[in-house]
């Protein structure tokens, strides 16, 4: 069977899976595009072959398409996520599911009314080789306790457009998430120290900032964002357990040994730097509805992701630890 996909948003992300799916992913085919931009989706439409729809309401309800795509803006993600649970369809959102905890609960609410987990968020991190090792090694409880976690997310620049509160809830919360899913509890509480300003971008930002998160059982994260740092795609993550530390290795890439001097690329930007993990989570999740399967993050993942950057953002205008406001966690969702 060939899951015949919809794609909402078919920008910077959603080309890029979509040349995913068309290339090196099996078992699906981007069927049709819509896009408030009509040139936009016209255009990428004659280029794949695919339908492009007048709007997201019409694509969800095509009875050509079977699981929807959305690679939208963030605030317009829930109207067409809650369309998709409506109209009983899987739906692969991109991060953030929601910029906000409420509206999370609400596609949450929709889901559990639904009867049926739909809804995967686009964590692409979980999928990641690397990230996918040190989990396996902390689980395998070979170096004890996980006591501590340093993250470094580095972006070699951001456009103007790109809002002071954007470095915690749409930058960090891939760390967020990953993080969640790493330690395996939730996090409690956000604090976030401001160190000196890069002169080289904009004064809106506080660039760099570190966000500092505590779970449930006390691990601390530390995770500096540094979104204008010029030199590359950098990501790092540390564990340090009782007994031993694991770290990610540098990047995906090749070193050089030349001229007395030893060297190697640094990726530019997230689908260079996390491409495999992008065809994994893809792929999971074309074949998991092909299966009727539900894969990947959930909506409950979405919604406490959102709570720890609601505590991060307000945290970045006041002093002090503020505390994640959480619901308990559904039964549906266990
Ligand atoms: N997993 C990851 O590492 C990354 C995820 N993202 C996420 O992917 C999503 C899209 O980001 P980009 O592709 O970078 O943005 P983009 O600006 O390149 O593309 C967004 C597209 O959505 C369209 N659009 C906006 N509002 C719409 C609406 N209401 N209905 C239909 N189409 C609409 C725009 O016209 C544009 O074509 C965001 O949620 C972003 O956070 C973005 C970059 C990396
Ligand atoms: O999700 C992403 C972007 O939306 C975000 O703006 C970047 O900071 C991240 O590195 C990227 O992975």
């Amino acid at each position: 069977m060939t899951v015949r996909i919809g794609m909402i948003g078919p920008g910077g992300m959603g080309q890029a899976h979509i040349d995913r799916i068309h290339t090196v992913i099996a078992g699906g085919r981007v069927v049709a595009v819509s896009d408030v931009n009509a040139d936009n989706a016209q255009a990428v439409a004659e280029r794949i072959g695919a339908v492009a729809h007048a709007g997201s309401a019409e694509l969800i309800s095509s009875p050509e398409v079977d699981a929807v795509m959305i690679c939208s803006f963030g605030p317009a993600h829930e109207v067409d996520v809650l369309a998709c649970i409506a109209a009983g369809k899987p739906v692969f959102c991109e991060k953030p599911l929601t910029p906000t905890a409420d509206a999370a609960l609400r596609i949450m609410d929709a889901e559990q009314a639904a009867g049926r987990k739909l809804v995967t968020v686009g964590f692409m991190r979980r999928f990641d080789a690397g990230y996918r090792q040190m989990k396996a090694l902390l689980d395998s409880g070979d170096l004890g306790e996980t006591l501590m976690v340093h993250c470094a997310h580095r972006n070699p620049t951001v456009p103007e457009i790109y809002t002071w509160d954007m470095a915690i809830n749409d930058t960090a919360i891939h760390e967020v998430d990953t993080m969640r899913w790493l330690l395996g509890e939730e996090f409690v509480s956000a604090r976030v120290d401001t160190p000196k300003k890069t002169s080289l971008r904009f004064p809106h930002l506080q660039d760099p900032l570190v966000l500092i998160l505590t779970s449930e059982s006390g691990v601390r994260v530390d995770d500096e964002i540094f979104v204008n740092c010029q030199f590359g795609y950098d990501i790092r993550c540390e564990a340090v357990a009782e007994k031993g530390a694991v770290s990610l290795a540098d990047q995906n890439v090749i070193d050089v040994r030349s001229g007395f001097r030893a060297s190697n690329a640094i990726t530019r930007d997230h689908n260079e730097r996390f491409w495999g993990a992008f065809v994994t989570e893809v792929q999971e999740w074309i074949s998991a509805v092909a299966r009727g399967e539900h894969t990947g993050s959930t909506s409950w993942d979405g919604y406490a992701a959102a709570c720890v950057c609601d505590a991060g953002v307000q945290a970045l205008t006041e002093d002090g630890e503020v505390a994640v406001e959480m619901i308990e966690k559904p039964a549906f969702y266990a």
